[in-house]
């Protein structure tokens, strides 16, 4: 298969679309007409700058409202199609794309248009050239991939041939198994898109919310197991018309593009053994068990305060690195990691974030093995010096610059504790009963939630819960969950095109993305509040309101409530599975923690999201010292 980009899916001027898909390793580009229209130099300029990157113009589309035209317009039509194979001819392609007419000028019935498309078959087999139709979702008279097949079959010409959108055959739900008895070389073109499932007009949901495989709810797998039967090995395009991607980094969203290819390439591979390119055969997606460590970057002036936090919390310091200012706390299963050193990365981002979360890292079944798959997927490995003896722990950049490193037991990574730490005399580590990590919530830009969705969801066995929508004081806010099937680990993705949702002020306090929150776990929360109580931390206030409302929402005992209220604690139920859940308050630069408690339960307490974002947006206004 040759893989390619339409120019649609990206931001930017058509040099700039094509410089970031050249960089994203693709080598075929799909050219839409508005892009050369907007191109300050000839169709033969195009072709030397595109050239000059290394690519090849696979197709030009679309060309509208060709088949089933009655006279004048037909005559018209063709005429069209002459000048576009002009422009063509200079631009050095030879497939012009052609989707189904909407004109409410247009004529019905297969054989008017295949009549059509034979004749636009024989004027572009004069010059060269060939022509494919594809079926809009809303075309007027064909807008099913079977009536698109059976045209181009009747038109009975070389030079016609078939698109397949993935979005149009899916979007409706059409039946896949036709697919499977088309000849793979009329399918002169395969368009591959995927999208949220959403309850709306094709055309709107077509235009706006596309996106890249594997980032939408659509059943992509079928539709190329349906492809991979016809033994299909020609072009395959991505093509996205999606907002957010309008409005992102070209460069970024090019890399998404390639990465979700690879993955979706070799995914089929797996499920039907279809030998494809070299570069399509990944290491498995890294099986994970959770958070092995979260680490801190500070500074001199803020360690000493951090640590008090984590004293409060119940955290205890197990160790000293035996090479640097750096410090293990550790509390339950839970590892946090306070760097302080004055060289190497956390200090950099120290200097560029103030007090926050400079990485993660996950257990992992196999961490060479999950970096392997990452620089395979396009992903940034990171190394940085370690001294004699130390592990090396591999590592990939994450959000914000952050990085996400990779621990196993294989090969004995997860000795890092013994090895690069001196261990302190603290041997129980119960602390309030914080026993492990429960989630990871991360703040975002808007355009950036897509591409760090598939950053996940493409290296690791995770699944993608649906989106949640909050609303905060000052917008509202779309939250993504990203979870191992265990529940093991949860990632909590956020962002909001307002600014003045706590998740963009973090944004702004932070100089970037990053991890907003970590919500820890306890198995008895009230036991746990307490503890906290005693040790000086004040949890998030919650108003009296709640609790009166929880008492006629829940068949929670009036004392269940008040033991609750008491402690700030906010409570959900689904069925018989129940969710508590209590907040420190915001640190200086905006970083949190949560304690929760499950009971079964599986969501994150949706419910009580827009309750504690007040809390937290008042107390903000009322400008507390900083601290917790
Ligand atoms: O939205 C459109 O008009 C449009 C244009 C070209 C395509 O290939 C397509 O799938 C949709
Ligand atoms: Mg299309």
């Amino acid at each position: 298969m040759r893989t390619a980009i339409a120019t649609v899916c990206l931001s930017g001027t058509l040099t700039e679309k094509i410089e970031a898909i050249a960089a994203a390793q693709f080598k075929g580009v799909e050219i839409f007409e508005n892009d050369l229209l907007s191109f300050n130099g000839t169709p033969a300029d195009a072709r030397r700058m595109i050239e000059g990157f290394g690519l090849r113009t696979i197709t030009f589309q679309p060309f509208r409202d060709f088949e089933g035209m009655p006279e004048p317009q037909r005559s018209k039509v063709f005429a069209r199609a002459e000048r576009k194979f002009d422009v063509m001819q200079e631009l050095g392609c030879d497939l012009l794309m052609v989707c189904s007419n909407v004109s409410p000028d247009s004529l019905g019935g297969i054989d008017r248009a295949a009549a059509d498309f034979h004749e636009l078959g024989e004027r572009a087999t004069r010059r060269g050239m060939r022509v494919a139709f594809e079926a809009l979702s809303w075309g007027r008279h064909i807008h099913d991939y079977r009536d698109s097949w059976e045209v181009v079959r009747r038109a009975n010409h070389p030079a016609v041939g078939l698109v397949l959108d993935s979005f149009h055959v899916l979007a409706r739900n059409t039946d896949l198994s036709a697919i499977r008895s088309i000849p793979s070389d009329k399918i002169f073109l395969v368009q591959m898109a995927d999208a949220p499932r959403l309850d709306m007009d094709y055309l709107s949901w077509s235009r706006h919310y596309r996106c890249f495989p594997g980032q939408g709810d659509l059943p992509i797998d079928a539709f190329m197991d349906a492809l991979g039967a016809t033994g299909f090995n020609g072009l395959l395009s991505l093509e996205i018309f999606n907002d957010r991607f309008r409005a992102g980094s070209a460069r970024s969203v090019a890399i998404d593009g390639q990465r979700s290819l690879i993955v979706m390439l070799d995914e089929l591979r797996r499920r039907t053994g279809a030998a494809l390119p070299e570069h399509s055969v990944l290491p498995p997606k890294a099986t994970c068990s959770g958070v092995e460590f979260v680490e801190f970057a500070v500074d001199e002036r803020s360690a000493a305060g951090f640590e008090q936090i984590l004293a409060g919390l119940g955290f205890q310091k197990a160790g000293r690195h035996r090479s640097k200012s750096v410090t293990h706390w550790r509390q339950g299963d839970i590892n946090i990691v306070v760097n302080a050193d004055k060289e190497g990365f956390a200090h950099s981002f120290n200097i560029t974030h103030g007090t926050s979360v400079c990485a993660l890292a996950l257990r992992v079944g196999d961490a060479p093995g999950t970096v392997d798959r990452a620089v395979r997927l396009l992903d940034q490995p990171f190394q940085q010096p370690v001294g004699p003896g130390e592990l090396n722990i591999p590592a990939v950049r994450g959000l914000g610059g952050s990085l996400l490193y990779f621990v196993d037991h294989k090969s004995g990574l997860d000795r890092l504790w013994d090895v690069d730490f001196e261990p302190t005399e603290v041997r129980d580590f119960t602390g309030v009963g914080l026993t492990s990590v429960d989630h990871v919530s991360q703040s975002m830009h808007y355009e950036e939630m897509l591409t760090w969705l598939l950053f996940y969801n493409s290296l690791l066995d995770v699944r993608k819960a649906p989106v949640q929508v909050v609303i905060d004081p000052g917008g509202v806010v779309q939250s993504q969950a990203i979870e191992t099937r265990d529940g093991s680990l949860r990632l909590i993705l956020n962002a909001s095109q307002s600014q003045r949702t706590l998740s963009s002020r973090f944004l702004t306090e932070l100089f970037g993305s990053g991890v907003q929150h970590i919500a820890l776990a306890t198995g008895d929360i009230l036991e746990t509040a307490k503890r906290l109580k005693a040790n000086g931390i004040d949890l998030l206030p919650i108003p009296e309101n709640y609790y009166d409302d929880l008492e006629v929402r829940t068949d929670l005992a009036a004392e269940d409530v008040e033991r609750l209220r008491a402690s700030n604690i906010l409570y959900d139920r689904e069925g018989g599975a129940e969710y508590f859940q209590a907040y420190t308050k915001t640190l200086e630069g905006g970083f949190f923690f949560e304690i929760v408690e499950r009971r079964s339960y599986q969501g994150y307490g949706a419910v009580n999201a827009p309750i504690r974002l007040a809390s937290q947006t008042r107390l903000a206004a009322e400008a507390v010292p900083s601290g917790l």
